[in-house]
């Protein structure tokens, strides 16, 4: 079983800079492994750090202590030491995120949108387009939007431009932060499917998801984040 992140004794803790440097410990020397082709599941209550330690393991978040080594072009990289050009190509090549909501960039349409990451990688135009139409046809996007850009897109069609675009690309690690949150039953199932299809290409995911039954869908660990406890991992399957 390949190890593809590596978290040793993680702490984050945030400085309130405007309040009069309050500290918000959320982080607790947390460790932890994720592994090639399996889905860990991050889960406590609300405000326990999950979409915090999700967004230190895609480097938006520097550590206050602590380690998250990535399996990264045959190395251990740490994320916490890594240079900024490290990061560039860690977030290219290697770590793939879906955030929850879009981030719009204004007057590109859809299509580019889903086919950015792979232009980025040099991928030829033709091969980006069939792979994103393949997919905005999977997520039910439908044609007449394709070429508008996605800033006036429903909440559930945003996330759906949204989860296309992080699946376009073969990432050896995916990230997801509650990517069906505003979905209905049908683009939830689709969303699982493509789970468990990026899962036996070898891909390691890590996500929060809220809904029980897409967990049990797809969970082989649960990661309880906790910032008092130690935080175990447990094995479902
Ligand atoms: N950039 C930040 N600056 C200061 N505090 C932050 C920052 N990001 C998160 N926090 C605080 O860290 C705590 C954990 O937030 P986080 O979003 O990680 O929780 P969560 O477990 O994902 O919650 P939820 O399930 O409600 O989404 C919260 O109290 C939040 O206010």
């Amino acid at each position: 079983m390949t190890t593809m992140i590596h978290v040793e004794q993680l702490s984050k803790t945030f400085t309130l800079h405007n309040q009069g440097g309050i500290q918000l410990p959320i982080l607790n020397k947390i460790d932890l492994k994720i592994f090639a082709g399996q889905c860990t599941v991050l889960h406590g209550e609300s405000g326990s750090g999950k979409s915090t330690l999700l967004r230190s393991l895609y480097a938006n978040y520097l550590p206050s202590s602590g380690s998250i080594y990535v399996h990264h072009q045959n190395n251990m990289l740490d994320l916490a030491t890594a240079s900024s050009h490290q990061l560039l190509d860690v977030r290219r090549h290697t770590i793939g995120y879906v955030s929850q909501f879009l981030r719009v960039i204004p007057r590109v349409s859809t299509l580019d949108v889903v086919k950015q990451p792979l232009k980025e990688r040099g991928v030829s135009d033709d091969v980006a387009t069939e792979k994103a139409t393949h997919l905005l046809q999977q997520l039910n996007i439908p044609e007449r939007l394709w070429s508008l850009p996605p800033s006036t897109f429903s909440g559930g069609e945003q996330q759906r431009v949204n989860i296309a675009r992080g699946f376009i690309q073969d990432y050896p690690i995916l990230l997801l932060d509650e990517p069906t949150a505003s979905l209905d039953q049908k683009n939830t199932d689709v969303v699982v499917q493509l789970i468990k299809d990026a899962l036996a290409k070898g891909t390691a995911i890590v996500g929060i998801f809220h809904d029980a039954q897409v967990r049990k869908a797809v969970a082989d660990h649960v990661f309880s984040v906790n910032t008092t406890a130690n935080n175990p991992t447990s094995s479902i399957n």
